[in-house]
């Protein structure tokens, strides 16, 4: 993913001033920054949720910035994948099933949604016997959030505070299969976070604060 001269505004304030980032196949980045820099803004324009003011957002060849409607949403379900705080998953579906969906969104036969599903849980360690996604701890759920930004083989995956809602010893088990993916999978990791233990993991940190991304120390 590319980004160059992005610039984005919110009530007459600059979130993002001519902001230029690279994050390269195989490659993991952290964006910190205080609480409102605008972090999850950035996250946002990337997705093509938000439309910055100017510049330009290129993952795999293409500028999601002023792309609409279903080309938007087959390029982020076929370039990008997202992890959440709190995963965001249906929680009276079974992770198989919430990871499944997506693909099957995307017009995957069921027999290999499903499939590919088992297998992905199975490589990321959560259990498929049967229990709820709401049945299961919060590590767990996690796990199923990443497999589920994971099953269209994403270019491009983004998290933000991947691992916010979770205690520590829990924290370290998801952020060591999340820094892990760039490597095993050869996608692009951004991850935005307030935790220094979590960006410390990242090949690269930066740091969002008042408009400008700087190198963190
Ligand atoms: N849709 C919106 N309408 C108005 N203001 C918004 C909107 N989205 C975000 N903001 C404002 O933009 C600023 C940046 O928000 P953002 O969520 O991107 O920051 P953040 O760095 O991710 O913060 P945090 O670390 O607390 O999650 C905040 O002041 C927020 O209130």
């Amino acid at each position: 993913m590319r980004i160059a001269g992005l610039t984005h505004e919110i009530d007459d304030r600059t979130l993002l001033d001519r902001v230029d980032l690279e994050v390269r196949a195989g490659e993991s980045l952290a964006v910190t920054g205080p609480s409102g820099s605008g972090k999850s803004s950035l996250l946002s324009i990337v997705l093509g949720l938000v439309p910055p003011k100017a510049g330009k957002v290129v993952v795999a060849g293409e500028n999601v910035v002023g792309m609409k409607g279903r080309r938007l949403s087959r390029h982020r379900r076929k370039n990008i994948g997202m992890v959440f705080q709190f995963g965001e998953l249906l929680a009276e579906l079974s992770p198989v099933e919430n990871v499944a969906i997506s693909a099957l969104l995307d017009g995957v036969p069921r027999e290999d949604a499903y499939r590919r599903s088992h297998e992905l849980l199975a490589e990321l360690g959560v259990r498929t016997d049967g229990a709820l996604t709401g049945q299961l701890s919060g590590g767990e759920r996690q796990r199923v959030a990443v497999a589920r930004a994971l099953i269209g083989e994403p270019a491009l995956l983004l998290a933000d505070e991947p691992t916010g809602a979770l205690d520590t010893g829990t924290r370290d088990l998801v952020a060591d299969l999340l820094f892990d993916l760039p490597r095993t999978r050869g996608c692009a990791l951004l991850v935005v976070t307030h935790d220094p233990a979590i960006a410390g993991r990242a090949d690269r940190t930066l740091r969002l604060d008042s408009g400008s991304l700087t190198a963190a120390p």
